[in-house]
């Protein structure tokens, strides 16, 4: 594959690109990959993924089984393989860059530290010192208990170092709560695995998401390019609620970019990251960081002129990028609310009709209560018009069983 240049698809030119992961977040980036004449396939855990109903071709297997990522990649030969999840068999993406097998998306080193909370917490914090919460990991539920004793007090977080989206992950207010706390992360991680990280609660005034892009740029090498901040709501570690721009200090906004700028130069490779910081005046404190789009940058497809999605597509093939605002925006989440395969949304007119609203339904197969089933995002002159234009068309959406 040639930066700058593109093929035709299902041709023996085409430029094949593999997604590793297929939901919401994977489909979007299919699409942007699709408008730019790439070959696109869509790998995840079950059939009929968002993505896959986007790609040329789709395969369902179990994305931390090694040997059928490596038979699968050998079948495929794709000339990019582009993780959308964290639960990967990481040490295999790290031999197939070695080998020349495909280029990993932004690199295979950057997949495995962060497919894995302790990894990229040691990386930030130990080894570039960027400030974070106070963190132990433990094994077992005495090494919990002796963590927050010793040194980490309540309240606290404990999250199993594999999850997402909040999966596992508790609140400990008093020693009363820690046995459910472990409990949880066993049952919640999305990879069998007894490890838990617990960290210091930060107060925090509010928390940001900055998208960081690494493209080639005017330069010819690859260069840092900023969004603006995204100010977001969590609910039991799973985001609710995003909007852009988000107001913060001249210095917040500085210190923000340069943490953002440090833990994605260190990743390194083509790409957009999610960089996740916690606010409280002007103090920083780094939490985590997805080498791919965010969640919360589901707001980029009403603000930017090109999605978070679309920016990646460009950066991984080599293309410039312009991460410039277009206009302020927000998006509310639309959970599934009923247990249901095959669920159907009532009352898309409705939502629809709500000033410079859209909406995505992504399409997943089967719904759970809390499973994201889709979004609503909408624009206006402000972002707290725009936040209450997103929650009113998101919640005219009505999840019924088919
Ligand atoms: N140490 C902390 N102090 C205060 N709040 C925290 C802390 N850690 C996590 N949170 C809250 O929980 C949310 C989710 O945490 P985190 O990002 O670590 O989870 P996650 O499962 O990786 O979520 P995702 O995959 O959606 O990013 C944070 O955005 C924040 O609102
Ligand atoms: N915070 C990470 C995140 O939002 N990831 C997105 O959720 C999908 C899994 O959804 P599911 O659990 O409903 O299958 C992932 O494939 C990705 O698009
Ligand atoms: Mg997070």
């Amino acid at each position: 594959m040639r930066l700058g240049t593109i093929g035709t698809p299902l041709s023996p030119s085409a430029t094949r690109v593999m997604l590793l992961g297929s939901g919401e977040l994977g489909k979007e980036v299919i699409v942007a990959l699709q408008r730019l004449g790439c070959e696109v396939i869509a790998v995840d855990r079950y059939p009929n993924a968002p993505g896959m109903q986007v790609a040329h071709r789709s395969h369902v297997i179990a994305m931390t089984d090694s040997a059928a990522l490596r038979a699968l990649i050998e079948l495929e030969r794709p000339h990019l393989v582009v993780p959308e999840i964290e639960a990967i068999a990481t040490d295999m993406l790290v031999e197939i860059e070695k080998q020349g097998l495909a280029e990993v998306i932004p690199t295979a080193r950057a997949a495995r530290l962060t497919m894995n909370r302790e990894g990229i917490r040691r990386l930030a914090a130990e080894e570039l010192g960027l400030p974070t919460s106070p963190y132990k990991f433990a094994d077992s539920l005495a090494e919990l208990q002796a963590a927050i004793d010793g040194s980490i007090g309540y309240p606290c977080i404990v999250k199993p170092v594999m999850s997402s989206s909040g999966k596992g992950q508790s609140l400990v207010k008093t020693a009363a709560d820690v046995d459910k706390a472990w409990n949880y992360a066993q049952s919640g991680g999305r990879v069998g695995h007894g490890r838990v990280i617990v960290e210091g609660f930060v107060a925090f005034d509010y928390e940001i998401t900055q998208l960081t892009v690494r493209a080639v740029g005017t330069s010819g090498d690859v260069e840092t390019f900023f969004c603006e901040p995204i100010g977001h709501v969590q609910v039991n570690g799973d985001y609710v609620e995003s909007w852009q721009p988000m107001q913060m200090s001249a210095l917040a906004l500085r210190r923000s970019r340069e943490i953002a700028a440090k833990i994605t130069g260190n990743l390194g490779g083509r790409g957009i990251f999610g960089v996740e910081l916690f606010i409280e005046g002007d103090e920083v404190w780094f939490s985590e960081v997805s080498p791919r789009p965010h969640d919360t940058g589901l707001v980029t497809l009403a603000t930017q002129r090109l999605s978070e999605f679309e920016l990646h597509a460009r950066a991984i093939l080599g293309l410039p990028v312009d991460t410039g605002l277009r206009r302020p925006g927000a998006s509310a989440v639309i959970y599934g609310g009923v247990e249901d395969k095959g669920i159907a949304f009532e009352g898309v007119a409705d939502a629809l009709a709500v000033p410079e609203s859209d909406l995505r339904l992504f399409g997943k197969p089967e719904s759970f209560v809390k499973r994201r089933m889709g979004v609503a995002v909408a624009n206006a002159d402000t972002t707290d018009e725009a936040r209450a234009r997103a929650k009113l068309a998101a919640s005219r959406v009505k999840p019924v069983r088919g």
